[in-house]
C-alpha cells in the first residue's frame, strides 16, 4: 500500500473549488480594501521596488486586483507586462507590455489579454526570463509558501527554468487572505516562489 504525507489532505481539485467559492463570495466593498492593502504591503518590499520590468494580471474569478500598482510602477519608471496564452497551446505564457492604449482581446477563458497580432506588440512581447518580478494569481496558499493555481499549469511550465536559474526572475503570488491553508498538497513540478503576499500577511517560503 502507498503512503505519502499528502494522503489525509483534500485533493487539490476539492480545494480549488473551494477556494475559488470563498474568494469570489467577497463583496465589492471587501476587494477594493483587500487591494488596496495588498498595493500598500507590495509597495514596502525591495524586490518590488527594485523592479524594472513587472508583470501581473488581469483579476478574474474574484483574484486579488493588482491594478492599483499599475500607476506606482510606472512613475518609479518601471514597465508593466500581461500574461499572454501562446498560440499553439504549449500552455505556456508570454507577456506583453501593457499601456493605456494596448489593443485588447479576450482569450479562452475570457480573460482580456493585449493583442499580440497588433504587428507593433510583436516587439513588446517579453520571454519570461527577461522580467524582473512576476505577480502571480493563485487560488491557494499555505504556510510554507506553497502555491495551488488554476490548473493549467500556465505559470509552472513558464517558469520551470528558473529551478536551474535562479533567483531570476522574483516570483510573488498574489492572494486574498481567505485563500490561505495551513497546508496544501504539493506537486513535483511546482515552482518555488520567493513570497507570498495577500492582505494581511507575507509568507516567505521555508524550503530553499
Ligand atoms: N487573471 C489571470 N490571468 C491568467 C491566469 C490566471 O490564473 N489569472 N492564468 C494562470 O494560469 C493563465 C490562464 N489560466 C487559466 C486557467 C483556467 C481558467 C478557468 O477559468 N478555467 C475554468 C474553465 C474556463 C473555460 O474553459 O472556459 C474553470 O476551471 O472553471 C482560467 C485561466 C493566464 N492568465
Ligand atoms: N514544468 C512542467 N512541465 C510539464 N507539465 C507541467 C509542468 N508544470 C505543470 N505541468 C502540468 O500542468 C498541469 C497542471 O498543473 P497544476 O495543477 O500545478 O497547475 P497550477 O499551478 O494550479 O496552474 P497555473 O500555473 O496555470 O496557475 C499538471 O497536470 C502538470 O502535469
Amino acid at each position: 500500500m502507498t503512503h505519502d504525507a499528502t494522503s489525509d489532505m483534500p485533493s487539490r481539485r476539492q480545494l480549488r473549488r473551494t477556494l475559488r467559492q470563498r474568494r469570489r463570495g467577497l463583496s465589492a466593498a471587501q476587494r477594493r480594501q483587500a487591494a488596496r492593502l495588498l498595493s500598500q504591503r507590495l509597495r514596502r518590499l525591495p524586490e518590488v521596488k527594485r523592479a524594472r520590468r513587472v508583470a501581473l494580471y488581469l483579476p478574474n474569478d474574484g483574484e486579488i486586483d493588482p491594478r492599483p500598482l499599475i500607476d506606482w510602477f510606472r512613475r518609479r519608471g518601471a514597465h508593466v507586462y500581461l500574461p499572454v496564452l501562446r498560440p499553439l497551446s504549449d500552455n505556456r505564457l508570454w507577456f506583453v507590455h501593457y499601456h493605456a492604449s494596448t489593443p485588447m482581446r479576450t482569450n479562452r477563458f475570457s480573460i482580456p489579454e493585449p493583442c499580440t497580432r497588433h504587428g507593433a506588440h510583436h516587439a513588446r512581447r517579453l520571454p519570461a526570463w527577461a522580467l524582473d518580478l512576476v505577480l502571480m494569481p493563485l487560488v491557494g496558499f499555505d504556510a510554507s509558501g506553497n502555491r495551488l493555481g488554476m490548473g493549467g499549469g500556465f505559470y509552472d511550465r513558464t517558469f520551470a527554468f528558473r529551478r536551474l536559474r535562479r533567483p531570476h526572475p522574483c516570483l510573488i503570488g498574489l492572494a486574498h487572505d481567505c485563500q490561505y491553508v495551513e497546508r496544501l498538497p504539493a506537486a513535483d513540478w511546482d515552482i518555488p516562489l520567493d513570497a507570498i503576499v495577500s492582505d494581511a500577511r507575507v509568507v516567505r517560503p521555508t524550503r530553499t
